[in-house]
């Protein structure tokens, strides 16, 4: 799926918003007001891993949906807080967030994709999120040459954010082969999830863009 995506993995991964947290260029209001809207993006998207829940066939599949549930809202979220707390920006504050457009459109199209597809569907548009942030995490790990936002760094090049990933990873592996077969790359449908997910990508960089225009 990343292959098939072409350009529109590498204008997600290497976005100017990511060199600025690799470089520590990035303003820090600009962090602050991504990372409210982040807060805000990882509501809505812990419930389109909550529907992955309900949409899994097999027991792996629903262990791994919900670690990815209790991930999202008892670290992931709670990372923010703390961050924003610091910044003097309350819990009340950064729950009552108003939420941008671009952020908007990119949750809707995946709980929409949660709601009226199926599992692998609902799977193509969550897999962007989680996989681009734990490369982008490794890869500041090695590159970063300023510790402005190593706290953020560390967060998705650490070893429990990088191993939800190899987990979520597998899933999606298996679950692909146990409803289509060893050649769903052949099939149609394959087709489809790859557009669903460099569609999620797409509205990746349009988050990052955001991030950028406080
Ligand atoms: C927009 C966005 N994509 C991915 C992640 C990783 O969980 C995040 N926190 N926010």
């Amino acid at each position: 799926m990343r292959a098939a995506s072409g350009e529109t993995w590498r204008d997600y991964t290497r976005h100017a918003f990511v060199e600025g947290l690799s470089d520590g260029s990035l303003p820090n209001a600009a962090f602050l007001h991504y990372l409210r809207q982040d807060y805000v993006f990882l509501t809505h998207f812990s419930r389109a891993w909550a529907l992955a829940v309900v949409k899994a066939e097999t027991h792996d599949e629903m262990l791994v949906a919900s670690s990815t549930v209790n991930g999202l809202i008892h670290e992931e979220m709670m990372l923010h807080v703390g961050v924003c707390a610091e910044a003097g920006i309350s819990h009340d504050a950064l729950a009552a967030t108003p939420e941008r457009p671009e952020n908007l459109a990119y949750t809707r199209y995946v709980l929409e994709a949660g709601y009226s597809g199926d599992f692998l569907t609902l799977l193509a548009a969550l897999a962007p999120c989680v996989m681009g942030y734990a490369e982008i995490g490794l890869r500041l790990k090695q590159a970063a040459h300023s510790d402005t936002y190593q706290q953020w760094i560390d967060t998705y090049a650490g070893d429990q954010y990088q191993s939800y990933c190899r987990d979520v990873g597998a899933m999606i592996d298996s679950a692909v082969t146990r409803r289509l077969g060893e050649g769903y790359d052949q099939l149609p449908i394959w087709q489809s999830l790859c557009k669903t997910f460099r569609t999620a990508t797409e509205l990746e960089v349009k988050f990052w863009d955001m991030g950028l225009t406080p």
